[in-house]
């Protein structure tokens, strides 16, 4: 325990719980932070859900426990969260701009962030179910299905099909306001938490649906979400990226964890739990593949770049803008 002590750093910090380690040697698990909710409202089928929910977690704990540091869907509850400071990969943000930017000469700059329960039971019902919705009638088969709802652009191993073709009153003007809010919280989350001055939204934002089946294989390379990747490499405009479990891990579907290359960091999605990063380099990572059963996630990305904000976000317009083609989308959105 003391060995321990002495190899995490924590410390209160703008309200967060900072993480730190000891010449860059990861602490073995978030152990202070693992929390198991038990109510008095809690059925007895909930609690022996609970229980062996907290059994697994203690056990895939213990698997993650040499070399990688390992976080829950309840370890970091509000209003502290968790913090993790991450060395900035060198000339990543350039050209700079003040004010929102990490700096790679100032320590906590770049990190990963994450918040339990950001999002409430009812919230990850309805992103479900609008993405149901959105999903409708796309094959269940296995693999990736990636919906923007902004932009009604939706990609799974059958093809690219805009959602809102014949299908124009899919989601209520409430339902828009309610994604629009969400992703907006998070949004503001970041800032703050990053303590920016400034920070803008771009679009898209993808609630994907990821569906394990041993049958299947990937029929391009869009199919395969599995690889190790940087996300401000894909789309140099990222400067912060965001995520929104919507499945519980080990519960809703089996594989499926998020991974951080270096330093390791292994995170189990669970539903509620947001997770931000700098966009770049330090913080390269993976989905693993899903095995068995449904993961949903929501992913959004935010800018530095004033001329990348998007500012039409769910006008009930983008998706007019579409005619089917990704590359059209990309540049209705920018
Ligand atoms: O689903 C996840 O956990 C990560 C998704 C991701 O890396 C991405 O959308 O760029
Ligand atoms: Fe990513």
């Amino acid at each position: 325990m003391l060995a321990l002590i002495a190899a995490v750093g924590i410390a209160l910090v703008g309200g967060f719980v900072y993480l730190r380690m000891a010449g860059g040697k990861p602490p073995a698990i978030f152990g202070h932070f693992t929390r198991v909710h038990d109510d008095n409202t809690q059925t007895t089928h909930e609690h022996s859900r609970a229980a062996k929910r907290k059994r697994r977690t203690q056990a895939e704990a213990a698997e993650h426990a040499t070399d990688e540091v390992y976080l829950t869907g309840s370890d970091c509850p509000a209003p502290q969260g968790c913090r993790f400071n991450v060395t900035c990969a060198s000339d990543h943000y350039t050209p700079f701009i003040p004010g929102c930017h990490p700096r790679p000469d100032v320590p906590g700059s770049c990190a990963r962030i994450a918040m339990s329960e950001f999002a409430s039971k009812d919230e990850v019902a309805l992103l479900i179910d609008m993405a149901e919705r959105g999903m409708a009638g796309r094959s269940k088969a296995g693999g990736p299905t990636i919906l923007d709802i902004n932009g009604g652009f939706l990609r799974d191993p059958q093809g690219v099909v805009n959602i809102y073709k014949g299908r124009e009153s899919l989601y209520s003007v409430d339902e828009y306001r309610f994604y629009g809010d969400i992703v907006e919280r998070i949004r503001a989350f970041v800032q703050a938490s990053f303590e920016l001055d400034f920070l803008y939204f771009t679009a898209p934002t993808f609630i994907t649906r990821l569906v394990g089946n041993s049958q299947w294989k990937p029929k391009s390379m869009h199919d395969e979400y599995w690889h190790m990747h940087v996300d401000k490499e894909s789309t140099d405009h990222y400067d912060y990226s965001g995520l929104l479990y919507l499945s519980e891990q080990g519960v809703d579907f089996e594989g499926g964890l998020f991974r951080m290359e270096s330093p390791p960091m292994v995170v189990k999605p669970t539903p509620g739990l947001v997770l931000s990063f700098s966009a770049g380099r330090e913080n390269k990572h993976q989905v693993a593949l899903v095995t068995e059963g449904t993961r949903y996630c929501l992913s959004f990305w935010f800018t530095c770049n004033a001329s990348r904000r998007f500012k039409t976000f769910l006008d009930g317009k983008a998706h007019d803008r579409f005619e089917g083609a990704p590359a059209e989308v990309t540049d209705a959105r920018n």
